[in-house]
């Protein structure tokens, strides 16, 4: 058992008034922590209470399951013991989880309906652009029918808001779709939501069983599960969520921020404003970069940046693996992630770092996937490959093979920390990446300079897969 410290910002988060809270905070601030200590606040208020703790990601969710089972809470917070051992009253799910669970109880989809699954999506979209065709890159028409229903958009409102060609197959995509029996992953979002909306007995049901939710980093939220959650909820509802580490805007995340306010007028918004996980250094340069005022713990080590620019991108890379060894020779026992933008870059990287015999976990998302990137044209695709090739050419000298790294995308390190974190390829334009709009970049770099907690090393190279690049406009935010 371990006992949960809480400062008393924290502890005031906590220990709100089952009601409507919202704690706005920035990285390393004890979000997490204080969702997992309300879990266990709550559990022991009443003993027929149930909670509902519901995150983005399965690895955040198995996080705060673990964090749940093992806690207990701070002497400061006064908790019945045994309320607190009956761990069956807490479910922590999935977003997507809990509505793919709801669909069924609500039996939303005939029996015979079957998911649509990722890859065989493409291929049904394919046969519905024979049927209209679109001159559109077939990612754009994808994301765009997903956006649209995750903001709850229907074929016939699209039409008001799309150039006609793409509301139109949207509209045949659906229809197929549902001649065939067939749903995809957004259907289950949409129908949930639809169902619940119209039928209010059956929401009325659902409210009774949990008598708290509780979401973490709802910045990410899109508007069909902040739609779900409000008709689920029941009048006890804790969010906790930093809108400068809101990094899916692309796929309609984070639009319903605004909203909460609107909607809950009467909420209690609590900040919490000291960091805990990174050095001094890292967080004033962090607080620099965003504008941000997060103060670093009192006992935060001064700690360091290091920025590494080279002329090739190969050089960058060999660069970063020599580091990783001088690192792990020194901390044998801590942690270090590569963390990247797209899942080339981790391709790219760990055949070199595996020269140097350093085995890394990869950790990267579907939705940046490593076929080619919409707007790369052919030629510098073929070069990024040949990278790949070029990358078995014996480097000078070679790590112990028992050194471990992760190398992960940013968006799938978010919620995450490591003891060194370096971050390769901060150049002004990343060939081979589609990037997204200017604001959303500055938050996926923030997002991925507040994981480390003692060494934060930024690289760029003034050429990345055969393309010239200028090292980003953001490092000098991080230079002494
Ligand atoms: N009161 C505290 N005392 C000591 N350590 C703490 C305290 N609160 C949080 N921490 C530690 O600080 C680190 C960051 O906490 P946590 O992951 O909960 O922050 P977060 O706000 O969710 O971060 P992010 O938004 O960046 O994911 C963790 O290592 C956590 O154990």
């Amino acid at each position: 058992m371990e006992e949960i410290q809480l400062t008393d910002e924290q502890l005031r988060a906590v220990t709100a008034p089952p009601s409507i809270v919202q704690v706005v905070a920035g990285p390393g601030t004890g979000k997490t922590r204080c969702v997992t200590a309300r879990a266990i606040y709550l559990l022991s208020m009443s003993k027929h209470s149930r909670i509902l703790v519901l995150s983005h990601t399965r690895k955040a969710v198995s996080e705060i399951a673990k964090r749940v089972s093992v806690a207990i809470p701070s002497n400061r917070v006064n908790v019945s013991y045994r309320r607190i051992s009956d761990l069956s009253r807490v479910k922590v799910m999935t977003l997507h989880g809990f509505c793919m669970k709801t669909a069924r109880i609500l039996g939303v989809f005939n029996k015979n309906a079957r998911l649509l699954k990722d890859k065989e999506k493409k291929e049904f979209l394919k046969k519905c652009l024979e049927i209209h065709p679109v001159f559109q890159e077939i990612d754009t028409i994808e994301d765009t029918i997903e956006n649209c229903k995750n903001l709850l958009i229907t074929p016939e409102e699209a039409y008001c808001l799309l150039p006609e060609d793409l509301a139109k197959i949207y509209e045949i995509y659906e229809r197929e779709k549902e001649e065939e029996n067939l749903f995809d992953f957004e259907d289950m979002l949409v129908s949930v939501y639809r169902k619940l909306s119209s039928n209010h007995k059956l929401a009325d049901t659902l409210r009774q069983q949990f008598q708290h939710v509780i979401v973490d980093e709802a910045h990410d939220m899109n508007k069909a599960q902040y739609e779900i959650v409000r008709l689920i909820q029941n009048g006890s509802f804790f969010t906790v969520l930093d809108p400068n580490q809101r990094i899916y805007a692309f796929r309609a995340g984070g639009g319903p921020l605004h909203r909460f306010e609107r909607d809950y007028p009467y909420s209690s918004r609590l900040p919490l404003t000291v960091n805990f996980r990174s050095t001094r250094k890292i967080v004033n340069s962090t607080n620099k970069f965003m504008g941000t005022n997060i103060k670093p713990r009192e006992d935060a080590p001064e700690g360091k940046i290091e920025i590494l620019i080279q002329t090739t991108w190969e050089k960058q890379a060999k660069e970063i693996a020599r580091k990783i060894i001088e690192i792990t020779k020194d901390y044998p026992n801590e942690t270090v992630a590569v963390l990247v933008r797209t899942n080339l870059q981790a391709a790219t990287i760990a055949p070199v770092l595996e020269d140097y015999g350093i085995k890394s976990n990869i950790n990267v998302e579907k939705h940046t996937a490593a076929h080619k990137p919409p707007d790369t044209p052919k030629r510098l695709w073929e070069k990024a490959l040949s990278v790949l090739k070029k990358l078995s050419s014996p480097p000078e000298s070679k790590g112990n093979g028992k050194i471990r790294v992760t190398i992960s995308t940013i968006h799938k390190a978010k919620g995450r920390e490591w003891d060194h974190v370096v971050i390769p390829d901060v150049v002004d334009k990343l060939p081979c990446c589609k990037q997204e709009r200017e604001e959303e970049e500055k938050r996926i770099f923030y997002v991925a300079t507040t994981r480390p907690r003692k060494t934060l090393i930024i690289s760029a190279a003034e050429e990345c897969y055969g393309q010239d690049t200028n090292p980003s406009r953001y490092i000098e935010y991080f230079r002494s």
